[in-house]
This record gives C-alpha cells, sequence and structure tokens, in this order.
C-alpha cells in the first residue's frame, strides 16, 4: 500500500492516514510518499511498517549507527538535526494546545545541543548471555527482546569504550547474565563520566565480584569509584537494590559543573547531557528574579539549581526523595560555601505543603519525574499564594495536563525548549507562570523608569488595605509591591508578606479589585500618571 506521510507523532513516528484514522509508521518523515504494511490494527488507529520510501523528505538522512532500527531508542536518527529540533518545537506545541489550549507562539525555538551526538555522560544497560558470553544491550522498543549494543553513539565516546572494557573484564572472570530461577548473576552495568573520571556500578543478585576482578576494573584510567547493588527483586522500575555496596575507589564522584564544585552519589539523578544541562539551567537562573526572600525547588535531586540560584534569595529550600541526593546536595552547600540553602528528604508536595504553611515563597521551580506533578502538589500550589513558578519538564504530555490546571491561577509567561536527548523525540522544557493575581498588580504598581521610586510613600499598606474596604468592600488579598524598591515607604514587602498569609484565601472581583486598586493610588497620591502606566 502506498501512503504519505502528514505530520510527526509524539514518539518520533510518522503518521498518515486511513479513512480518517491514523496509522503509526516509525522511521518516516512528513511529505514522505511511501510503500507500506499494517502490523496492527486496533478500533481507533492502527500501527505500519514501511517497506519502501518513494519519495524521500530533503530531511532525510543516513542514520550514522547500524543498530538505530533494532534499538529503537533514536526514533529521530534519519532526520538532520535542525528538523529535528522544528519537529520537536511543533511537538510540544501541538501538545500543549491539546491538553491546555496554551497559544503556540508563547514556545521559543528550540535550545540546540552543539554534540547531537557523543553527549549522554551516563548509561543504564541490561546483561543477557550470547553464545556463552556475558554481553550489554537494551530491550528493544515496546519489547522484552533482547538488542546485544557493543557500541552507541550518543554515549560520550570514552563511556562507550570503557563499558566494553569491563564487560570484557567480568567475561574473562567467567561471570553470567542474572537467571530469576537462582536469584544469582548479574543484571545491569549503570555508568557515569563527568569530567573524565568514571563511576561504575554493577547490579546483581549477589555481590561475587572478586578482588582481582575489583582490581581490574580500577585499573581502568578513568575509573574512579566502584559499586555493587544486590537486586533479587523480580519485576522492578529501580535498577538498585536497596543496598549500595562500596567495592573500590572514592565514594563520590566530584566534578565541576558551572561555578560549583558537586559530588554524586550512585543513586543520584543528574543531567545526562552535561553541556545542555548547562544551557538548561542558565534558563532556569535567568528566569528569578534577583532580592528574593525565598525560593523553592521540588525534586532538586543534588540541588544544583538551588545552589545555581542562591545569590538569588534570602533562603534557597530543596526538596528531595532520596536520601543520598540530598546528603550529596548538602556536602555541595557546604564544599561550595554557600550558607543560605536548606535541603530536605521528603515527597515533594508533601513537603511543599508543610512548607507554604509556615513562610510565603517568592519563586517555586519544580523539575518533576516524567509522571509530572501529582494531585497533592498541584492542590499545594493551587491553594499557595507563590508569585512565580519556573516549571521545567522531560514530557510534553505530563507538563501540559499540569499546565491546563495551573493556568486557572497562573499566567504562562515564557515556554523555552532545550534540547537535552538528541537523536530522540524527548524534549526538555521550562515554563515560566506567575500568578494573575499578582501579574495584575505588578502593572498597576511598577514605577516608571523616569520617576522612580515614588508610590507608597505616603500611606501604609494597612492604610490602603482599610480604604479599599471601606469604599469598595473589596478585602485586599495582595497589593503587589514586590518590583517597588525598599526605600519607597512603608509598604514594604514584609507587609505584603504577612498580609497574604492572613487573607490568602479571600476571593476577589479581579474588575472591581482593579477599579479599587487604581482609584485607591489615586487617593493617595502615590502615582500621579498611573493612568499612563496601567495603559
Ligand atoms: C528530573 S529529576 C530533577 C533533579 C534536579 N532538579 C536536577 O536538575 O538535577 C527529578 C528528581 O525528582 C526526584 N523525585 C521523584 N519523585 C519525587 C517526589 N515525589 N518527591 C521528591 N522528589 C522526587 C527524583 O529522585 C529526581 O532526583
Amino acid at each position: 500500500m502506498k501512503t504519505t506521510i502528514k505530520k510527526i507523532g509524539i514518539n518520533g513516528e510518522g503518521i498518515a492516514f486511513e479513512k480518517k484514522k491514523p496509522i503509526f509508521i516509525p522511521y518516516t518523515l512528513p511529505e514522505e510518499v511511501i510503500e507500506y504494511q499494517i502490523t496492527e490494527r486496533k478500533p481507533n488507529y492502527s500501527f505500519g511498517e514501511v517497506k519502501k520510501v518513494l519519495y524521500p523528505s530533503p530531511f532525510r538522512v543516513q542514520p550514522e549507527c547500524r543498530s538505530f532500527k533494532e534499538c529503537g531508542a533514536c526514533t529521530f536518527m534519519q532526520v538532520a538535526y535542525p528538523t529535528q529540533l522544528e519537529y520537536k518545537k511543533k511537538l510540544l506545541q501541538e501538545t500543549l494546545m491539546k491538553y491546555a489550549k496554551i497559544d503556540p507562539s508563547l514556545v521559543d525555538d528550540v535550545i540546540a545541543s552543539t554534540s547531537p551526538l557523543h553527549y549522554r555522560n551516563a548509561l543504564k544497560l541490561p546483561f543477557a548471555m550470547k553464545n556463552d558470553k556475558l554481553v550489554i544491550g537494551m530491550y528493544g522498543s515496546n519489547s522484552n527482546r533482547f538488542v546485544r549494543i557493543d557500541h552507541c553513539i550518543i554515549h560520550q565516546k570514552r563511556l562507550d569504550v570503557i563499558k566494553r572494557e569491563i564487560v570484557k573484564i567480568l567475561n574473562a572472570h567467567h561471570y553470567k547474565a542474572y537467571e530469576n530461577a537462582n536469584k544469582d548473576g548479574l543484571r545491569y552495568l549503570v555508568m557515569r563520566i563527568l569530567e573524565s573520571k568514571v563511576q561504575v556500578t554493577i547490579v546483581g543478585g549477589k555481590n561475587d565480584i572478586s578482588k582481582d576482578c575489583i582490581d581490574q576494573i580500577m585499573n581502568i584510567e578513568e575509573v574512579v569509584s566502584l559499586y555493587f547493588s544486590e537486586n533479587r527483586t523480580k519485576k522492578t522500575t529501580n535498577i538498585f537494590g536497596k543496598e549500595m555496596i562500596h567495592l573500590g575507589g572514592v565514594k563520590f564522584l566530584n566534578f565541576h559543573f558551572k561555578d560549583i564544585y558537586a559530588t554524586l552519589s550512585p543513586r543520584s539523578f543528574f543531567q545526562l547531557n552535561t553541556a545542555q544541562a548547562s544551557r538548561l539551567y542558565d534558563v532556569v537562573v535567568n528566569a528569578v528574579a534577583d532580592n528574593q526572600e525565598c525560593i523553592v525547588e521540588a525534586y532538586c535531586g543534588v540541588g544544583m539549581m538551588s545552589l545555581l540560584l542562591a545569590n538569588k534569595a534570602k533562603k534557597v529550600i530543596g526538596i528531595e526523595s532520596i536520601p543520598e541526593a540530598i546528603q550529596n546536595a548538602k556536602r555541595n552547600a557546604q564544599r561550595n560555601d554557600i550558607k543560605n540553602t536548606k535541603f530536605m528528604v521528603g515527597d515533594a508536595g508533601t513537603e511543599l505543603v508543610k512548607l507554604s504553611a509556615k513562610q510565603p515563597i517568592d519563586t517555586l521551580v519544580v523539575d518533576p519525574p516524567r509522571s509530572g506533578l501529582d494531585d497533592v502538589m498541584l492542590d499545594c500550589i493551587m491553594k499557595s499564594d507563590i508569585q512565580n513558578i519556573v516549571y521545567v519538564s522531560c514530557n510534553p504530555a505530563t507538563l501540559a495536563k499540569n499546565l491546563a490546571i495551573l493556568q486557572e491561577t497562573y499566567a504562562i509567561t515564557k515556554i523555552t525548549p532545550v534540547d537535552m536527548f538528541s537523536q530522540t523525540a524527548h524534549i526538555e522544557t521550562v515554563v515560566l507562570l506567575s500568578h494573575k493575581d499578582i501579574e495584575e498588580h505588578v502593572k498597576l504598581s511598577y514605577e516608571p523608569e523616569d520617576k522612580p521610586s515614588t508610590h507608597f510613600r505616603d500611606a501604609t499598606y494597612e492604610e490602603i488595605k482599610s480604604w479599599v474596604l471601606e469604599h469598595y468592600g473589596l478585602k485586599v488579598s495582595s497589593l503587589y509591591i514586590g518590583q517597588v524598591k525598599d526605600e519607597c515607604g512603608l509598604a514594604k514587602r514584609e507587609n505584603y508578606n504577612k498580609s497574604k498569609k492572613k487573607d490568602a484565601k479571600v476571593p476577589l472581583c479581579p474588575e472591581n479589585k482593579k477599579e479599587a486598586i487604581k482609584a485607591a493610588l489615586e487617593h493617595f497620591e502615590m502615582i500621579n500618571d498611573w493612568k499612563k502606566m496601567s495603559e
């Protein structure tokens, strides 16, 4: 059968239509004319396989990896790199529109990677037996079929070489792959490389790695740290077992990242594309205003963003569920002599509920796993008075579903995609949100450039509040003065913060409130030309 590919699907496959029903056909590009066959029919859609590309897209390229179809991880490898970025932007725009009706023009161009190949600083690969030899590979996409992978061109080059050396050493010592029946053998090889230093973790049923084998692995020039993790659970989403047994070298991987001297345990999360992580964090740091009281980073990992944001607030608090990551974060703060950060172990949503009851939070940074924000977290944000949110996401679908809820209270001001996962359809996104009520007040109280610090000089926050209540019957829950400098009088940030807690849940009609605030500003002659400013 012959068809024309109409668009790209969320997993990077081409989509054609048959009687208005989509057919998902991997490894095809929009506008290509292809011959295909149906591999699976479902009531509302089908899957197909390309047999021949009759008219290729001008953006099709020869994939550089020989096993890319078999392995299935790099669904975009047949697409020219600049076109990959265009497809990713479009996919993001479509997903945000589909679930949250977000204006596509808010989405910036994707921040490109300077190394679309050999970028991954980490790998987690399963072991298997082939011809009585231990090998590593991957399970093919959507299947349990093991695909042997000796070379991977998205792994950093040295990582790729060292992984083969380790498998060779393990074979020389006659180690076998894991068998469920006797709960023995090796399950996964986990490695991470930063600044040419490698941390290795072997996951298996029982720690029986011999001294000689440990010495040989530790003799590989870049390997500085070796662990064994016992994991005998039948089916698990966690690769590591409960215990991490230290076999050799240093316990932590120490490295410099941006201006931070950082340390990592094997279980702690770290972004897998080091160069792009730096660009991602730049986007986050630039999005957060200076001189804040309190910033919270939920899902903080080893606290890199908290540490980079430390000079923007009196206090930065990181929350993370993995205890080792929090240990790393605390150590990172100490080593860099950063004294205004605090890190806590716990569920991000649950801890945020407690924190926001205790103190006002100016900015919340969230960087959840692929599942997105859970109900506890969303509910807490929606009930809080947090002014700004920076949402970092690696999954456009859960991001869009969360934004559909957050949009009721927050305005989306900027969306920046970052290409962390070249050759795949995955995309990282940074979304900036600001509280709608507060944004409205910012417009009303923002200082004109040529007339600095004149408003609020003659009235306290309490006076303004009482006047609005008396004349408009409205309780002012927040008169935003965050952009106004301290020298401008009595209505300072402390008043604003105190008032927030008391009245945070008073419902206000925005139009009425706007009018009331304008009238109050006029009454107190705080801004002579407020009309001009609020246009
Ligand atoms: C995408 S990573 C982001 C880490 C960090 N922001 C960074 O850039 O390195 C998500 C982190 O959330 C943590 N996590 C997952 N579920 C959590 C939860 N319910 N509460 C707190 N942290 C969680 C994971 O352990 C992981 O470190």
